[in-house]
């Protein structure tokens, strides 16, 4: 078949999933004419079949129409530089950062409505590797991977929380709504870059390409998500963490993970000047954000937003930054949904700091004038604590061309924000509060309008950060009012003391 015409009738692999009678996918309940006996379950795959080679059945290594390769990031349209994704290859000739293209006018060949129809028919299935909500967009993600290098966790299809109570009670808007990305394999969104790039490594690997590792610095959550998926493929990692920078909980996920761990005496920006030196004389691949190939797993949370919102766009979309990988990737996510007619617009974006940690910050309040590196002070928001960000184009880029804004929020507004959240119900991490103090000033500021649809992005799972929790509600923070703490109380342990506590804290709820 050529791939013109491949490209004419819609290929078996890119139709809306039907199941097929004979190799059904529906698990079918025979009712049995004897009602006293169970239904003979009929299973869609053989016992002795697993889900990989149940996907290498139904779909036989294909020769895909579309197709996408590595250019300088925001090249001048006459530029004809461009790499394989199969290259190891971080940096253009210039030095500047790159980009994934697709071939567009490949995926244009299906319309809008064809798309839809196709990744809304994957949702949450187990069939490899559609399940995952980063593969379930496949042909935008790394078309031309076959489904048998894949390492997938599943990732992604996270959840949308409805925001009732917090909106209502604090912002008096009725449409607001997390989306929890750190409810996922290792408890943060970086699992949604990690797939792609350790993929395309599990590729590179058989393909007897110089990966002997793959390495990351990290603030913690892509170390997590790094040693996780490599241990899954069996690829040695290795990570490099700023020595008592990160929680408990973050650097004890590479260790149990089987990574190399190397404590660095450093911030996050020296560790990751040492791994972009290291990998430049080592066979080891680099997983940071700087490489491209992460932020098209990370552009998927993006089309999942408006997939949740049966594709309609959102008003607002508010997401933490630190390295600044992820304001370009929701862009980019945005984007391509209208380019190739998903949607007809993309929503506002906005990019939240720590106050402690703001060089986006800074440069936009400088009205984009020359950017400067800051040194990162510490912030309980610590997986931010990054002076330096590698993608410090791409979200300026992003930021331009969505009519975005950039918030901060000081270490007290952060906290106070997190404990209001986890008080209606949520348990975010301090990123999540950085973010929400954004919404909490522009609601203020009456440009985040109450009836506007806003998506504010939780970034990693609140029990990576329970040491934040733990010192706030103890009111253990100098100079830091906690207004919102709630510590347990001591009581005796017998009936008359525990009586006389609770009808005094009954009354305090009438
Ligand atoms: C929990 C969390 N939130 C937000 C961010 C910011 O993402 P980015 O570095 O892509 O700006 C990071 C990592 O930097 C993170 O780990
Ligand atoms: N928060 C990140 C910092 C590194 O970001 P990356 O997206 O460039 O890997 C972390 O968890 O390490």
């Amino acid at each position: 078949m050529t791939t013109s015409s491949l490209l004419r009738s819609p290929p078996f692999f890119l139709t809306p999933h039907h199941p097929n009678p004979k190799t059904t996918t529906t698990i079918k309940a025979t009712i049995s004419s004897n009602n006293n006996t169970p239904p003979a379950i009929k299973h869609r795959r053989p016992a002795d079949e697993n889900i990989r080679q149940e996907a290498h059945r139904l779909t036989p290594s294909i020769h895909t129409p579309f197709s996408a390769k590595y250019v300088p990031f925001n090249a001048d349209p006459s530029s004809t530089e461009s790499y394989s994704l199969d290259e190891i290859v971080y940096r253009s000739r210039s030095g500047g950062l790159l980009d994934v293209q697709h071939d567009l006018n490949a995926l244009k060949q299906f319309d809008g409505s064809y798309w839809k129809s196709l990744f809304d028919s994957r949702v949450g299935k187990t069939t490899w590797p559609y399940g995952s909500g980063v593969w379930s967009k496949k042909e935008w993600v790394l078309p031309e991977i076959d489904s048998d290098d894949i390492v997938s966790a599943f990732e992604g299809n996270s959840n949308m929380f409805w925001a009732e109570r917090f909106g209502k009670q604090y912002l008096g808007m009725n449409d607001l709504w997390v989306k929890h990305c750190g409810i996922s394999h290792t408890g943060s969104f970086k699992d949604l870059g990690m797939t792609v790039l350790v993929s395309q490594v599990n590729r590179l690997r058989k393909m007897n390409r110089p990966v002997i590792g793959v390495g990351c610095a990290s603030t913690g959550d892509t170390s997590a998500a790094l040693s996780a998926y490599c241990a899954a493929a069996g690829i040695p990692s290795i990570v490099f963490l700023p020595a008592n920078k990160i929680s408990m909980a973050q650097l004890v996920q590479p260790i149990a993970n089987g990574a190399f761990v190397l404590s660095l005496d450093t911030d996050f920006d020296g560790c990751m000047q040492l791994v972009r030196e290291v990998t430049a004389e080592l066979p080891i691949y680099l997983a940071n954000s700087l490489n491209s190939l992460r932020l098209e797993g990370q552009k998927t949370a993006a089309i999942e937003i408006l997939q949740q919102f049966d594709w309609e766009v959102p008003d607002w979309v508010i997401v933490p930054g630190g390295n600044l990988g992820n304001i370009y990737a929701f862009y980019k996510g945005f984007h391509m949904c209208k380019e190739l007619g998903l949607v007809d617009r993309i929503p506002r974006l906005v990019c939240a700091q720590a106050a402690n940690a703001n060089p986006l910050y800074l440069h936009f309040k400088s009205g984009w004038k020359d950017f400067s590196p800051v040194k990162a002070k510490t912030t309980f928001a610590s997986a931010i604590q990054i002076g330096d960000p590698v993608s410090i184009d791409r979200a300026v880029y992003a930021l331009k061309n969505s009519n975005g804004i950039v918030e901060e929020a000081s270490e007290e507004e952060l906290m106070d924000a997190m404990a209001q959240a986890d008080a209606t119900g949520m348990f975010i991490c301090p990123h999540t509060g950085v973010a929400l103090t954004a919404l909490f000033k522009l609601r203020n500021s009456g440009v985040i309008k109450a009836s506007d649809r806003t998506v504010v992005v939780s970034t990693a799972h609140g029990l990576k950060f329970t040491q934040s929790k733990i010192d706030y509600h103890s009111k253990a923070i100098p100079e830091m009012g906690c207004g919102l703490a709630n510590p347990p109380v001591n009581v005796k342990a017998d009936f008359g003391s525990v009586m006389d506590v609770l009808k005094k804290y009954l009354a305090s709820q009438q």
